[in-house]
Parts: C-alpha cells; sequence; structure tokens
C-alpha cells in the first residue's frame, strides 16, 4: 500500500507504533504494537518477524491504526484482542468480565497442589464451587487439570456467566461445569447453590470503594466495577466463609485471592468458621496472594 509515497511493511509499522506508543507512555509500548499488528494480520509474533518485508494492505493498516487509537485511549489490550492467556491456555474476555491477573495463577496452582496434599483429588469425582467466576478461568482450568472432577461455577453477573460458559465451550469442558447466576451475599445462596463440596474457591472483589477511585484509568474506566469493588473489602470474604463452612465436607478447602494487605483480617475470618491449617502464599512481588484452609469443624448456619 502506498502512503504519501510510502509503502509500508510489516517491521517500519511495528517501529512506527512502537514508537507512538513510547511517546505516548504506553507500557510495553514494542509488546503491544507486535500483539495488535499479529492479531490484525491473522498472524503470530514471531511471524511478524519471519515475514518483516511483508507488505501492510490498506485494510490491514487503516484496522490497525484503528486498534492503536482504542489503545491510545487507554483500553485494555486484552479487551481489543478479545483475548487473555491465562496458565497457557486462550480465554475470550470483553468488557463483561474482569481481565484475569497472573496473580490468579498462584490461586489455581495452589488449590491445586492442596486439592492433592488434602487428598481431595483421590475421592470419585471431587465437587468444587467457584464463586465469583468471572470468565470463567479459574472453573475451566480445574475442570482442565481434574478430569473427575464436577464444578459449579458461580457468578451474580449473567454476562459474565455467558463469557465463562464460552469458554467452557472452547476448551470442551462445559460437560462438567454447572453455571449459576446467584449473589453470595444473600441469604438464600447457600439454598441456591445446593451440594456437598470437597473445595470452594473464590478470587472476589475485595478493593476497597474509597481504593477504586485511585486505581488506573484503564482499570477503572473499562473493567466491570462489580468484580473488583466492595465497601470494605472484606464483605465477600465473611459471606463466602460463612457459605462455606455449611458447603463443604469436613476437611474440604477453601481457597481466596487475597488483597495483599487482608491476609491477617481474612485468616481471622475463616478461623472463626472453623477452618485450620491455614496457609498463606506470597506473590511474586512479596505480597500475601492467596490463602487457604481445611474445615475441620462443622458449622450449623
Ligand atoms: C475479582 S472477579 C474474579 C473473576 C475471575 N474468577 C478471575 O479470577 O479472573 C470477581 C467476580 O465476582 C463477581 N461478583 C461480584 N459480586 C458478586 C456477588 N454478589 N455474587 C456473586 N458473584 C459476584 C463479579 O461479577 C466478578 O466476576
Amino acid at each position: 500500500m502506498q502512503e504519501n509515497g510510502r509503502q509500508w511493511q510489516t517491521v517500519d509499522l511495528l517501529k512506527a507504533a512502537e514508537k507512538h506508543f513510547k511517546e505516548k507512555d504506553i507500557e510495553s509500548s514494542r509488546l503491544h504494537a507486535e500483539i495488535l499488528l499479529a492479531y490484525v494480520m491473522q498472524s503470530n509474533r514471531i511471524e511478524l518477524y519471519l515475514k518483516h518485508d511483508r507488505p501492510v494492505y490498506q485494510s490491514e493498516l487503516e484496522k490497525f491504526r484503528s486498534l492503536c487509537r482504542e489503545r491510545l485511549n487507554g483500553k485494555p489490550l486484552q479487551y481489543i484482542t478479545g483475548e487473555q492467556i491465562f496458565f497457557g491456555y486462550s480465554f475470550l474476555v470483553d468488557e463483561r468480565v474482569l481481565i484475569p491477573r497472573p496473580e490468579t495463577e498462584l490461586v489455581l496452582e495452589h488449590a491445586l497442589d492442596r486439592a492433592v496434599a488434602a487428598g481431595i483429588t483421590e475421592g470419585e469425582m471431587p465437587t468444587i464451587l467457584d464463586i465469583g467466576t468471572g470468565s470463567g478461568c479459574l472453573a475451566v482450568m480445574l475442570a482442565l487439570k481434574l478430569p473427575d472432577a464436577i464444578i459449579t461455577a458461580v457468578d451474580f453477573s449473567a454476562k459474565a456467566l455467558e463469557v465463562a460458559e464460552h469458554n467452557a465451550n472452547k476448551h470442551g469442558v462445559a460437560d462438567r461445569i454447572r453455571f449459576l447466576q446467584a449473589d453470595v451475599l444473600s441469604p438464600g445462596f447457600i439454598d441456591e447453590v445446593e451440594g456437598i463440596y470437597d473445595m470452594v474457591l473464590s478470587n472476589p472483589p475485595y478493593i476497597p470503594e474509597p481504593e477504586w477511585e485511585e486505581l488506573e484509568p484503564e482499570v477503572k474506566n473499562h473493567e466491570p466495577k462489580m468484580a473488583l469493588a466492595t465497601p470494605d473489602g472484606f464483605e465477600f470474604y465473611r459471606a463466602i466463609a460463612r457459605s462455606a463452612s455449611v458447603l463443604l465436607k469436613q476437611g474440604g478447602l477453601l481457597c481466596f485471592e487475597l488483597h495483599a494487605e487482608g491476609a491477617g483480617k481474612v485468616r481471622e475470618i475463616i478461623s472463626a468458621h472453623g477452618f485450620r491449617d491455614i496457609e498463606v502464599h506470597k506473590d511474586y512481588s512479596g505480597w500475601d496472594r492467596v490463602l487457604s484452609g481445611i474445615l475441620t469443624e462443622i458449622h450449623e448456619e
């Protein structure tokens, strides 16, 4: 394609986009330019370099420019391409759901390790409840990693459940996941969810309202507020610990993702509901990020 007498080639366009992103303080400017161009060319990043002198067609250039504009306006890259890689697997994401974070992979890893250590995976068809499933990243990955598990994936957002179901179908595990729209903060939650579970896990909303306003515009203006914010940061931990103490079998595992400064308080909350052998694990930045405990006393509501 000719523009101002210029024929754009892949490598030149990448350089130009990287420079523009850098000037506008877009993080990982080269990487983002590569991902967007690979998306437009229906290719992958390595191929961009293998075919670095490939001419860029007019339609591709227009599309690329329009996506770069969206990125420059603060739209997260994953919502532009509709994809986030979680634990090495591709998940559909859009503005109906939170973009799964790398920290949440630690929740999955820890839940799997502890489930094995606690003998939960030895039983026939372990039952798992994922509260606040969002894109379904945890539920779908658990179904993939534990081929006998039966999973209930709950979210209050019907739109999030549509995305989660799409992801379950995409990875061929929809037949082992029940999707349920329910409000974990409502008194009827335990009756709605029914069943007896071996594991309850959740990455709940945990950003206290006052902190919401301080989040980067990229998060605040694009990701669903109901996925992240909550009045004092601990409502969901209280409600989920209470429900889990009723819904879990004796010896069952409760596993949470934590607000970086929430470990002490969440430990107190789950101890009060009969959970013991509490473990806390840090993320790569050294923040407490995952907390789990085993139910050792049956608590009636
Ligand atoms: C932090 S996101 C976690 C999403 C996904 N599990 C992940 O780790 O990426 C929390 C999820 O909880 C859901 N949620 C918010 N309020 C809820 C409620 N009252 N009952 C059930 N789910 C709720 C949100 O819609 C959102 O999908």
